[in-house]
């Protein structure tokens, strides 16, 4: 089932088109990687679909529903759901309390008081579990200040998945780590989402991670969709070699 869709969509900044009548669409389930050289659009067109831009032009349909001005709250109320390249991870609260905030959120978000009371227990169980799946549960009463710049990577998506997006949108998220611990961040992710049918959208540079987890890689440069295809049809594209790979 397509989860999200854009058409058409484009971003003008004054003269400049960052974002030009890009047709993408996404599946429950699928893994997809964007990629694209400096400037070529991604963050932006990440921005419009989570709503923290508005389009110049275009549409993003996300699980049926055209999302039109919808702002970023609403959108993340119906699963589409971003997890920051800073981890939005409060530094004093222990890494379980992180997580339960973010689980109680999302119950706040869509029920009642009645139902966030009966549900402290179970946010915390649920917390574990999600701490577990995510090989942070030994530390769960550390505070989250003392773990590393990677473990907390780990813990802001796990907070993320807490919301249980249908869409999750993840920008870079091994920048910044050591490279033994991208793979162990991947592996996470990937072994969790093997188990889901949310759709993840990430943003990558390493041109390794994307051949070895996404299931599909959509290439974009100067704002425009370049190929849209499997890691090894997209990367071994003659173009996608000479702009993004830095390939002659
Ligand atoms: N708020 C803004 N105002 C004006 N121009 C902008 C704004 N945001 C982005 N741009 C321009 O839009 C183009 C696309 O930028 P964007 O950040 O989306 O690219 P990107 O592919 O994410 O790049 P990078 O890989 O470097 O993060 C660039 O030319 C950028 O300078």
């Amino acid at each position: 089932m397509t989860v999200l869709e854009t058409r058409e969509l484009t971003k003008k900044f004054g003269e400049l088109t960052a974002v030009d009548h890009v047709d993408f669409e996404i599946e429950s389930g699928e893994i997809v990687g964007i990629i694209g050289p400096n400037g070529a659009g991604k963050t932006t067109f990440v921005n419009l679909l989570t709503g923290v831009l508005e389009a110049t032009d275009g549409e993003v349909v996300f699980a049926g529903e055209t999302l039109g001005d919808a702002p970023v709250h609403d959108r993340a109320k119906r699963g589409l759901v971003r997890s920051f390249q800073i981890p939005q991870v409060c530094n004093d609260l222990t890494l379980l309390e992180n997580v339960r905030s973010a689980v109680l959120s999302r119950e706040r978000r869509s029920n009642s008081l009645f139902s966030v009371l009966l549900w402290e227990d179970d946010s915390r169980a649920e917390a574990v579990e999600l701490l577990e799946t995510f090989g942070l549960a030994e530390r769960r009463n550390v505070k989250a200040e003392t773990i590393p710049h990677g473990d907390k990577k780990i813990l802001d998506v796990c907070m993320s998945v807490a919301m249980r997006p249908k869409l999750l949108i993840l920008d870079e998220p091994t920048s910044g780590v050591a490279t033994d611990n991208k793979h162990e961040i991947m592996n996470r992710l990937q072994e969790y989402f093997e188990t889901t049918d949310s759709a993840v959208l990430f943003i990558e540079h390493d041109m390794e991670l994307i051949a070895q987890y996404a299931e599909r890689v959509f290439a974009m440069d100067q704002g425009r969709k370049l190929v849209d295809g499997t890691p090894e049809e997209v990367l071994e594209d003659s173009t996608v070699k000479r702009r993004i790979r830095g390939e002659e």
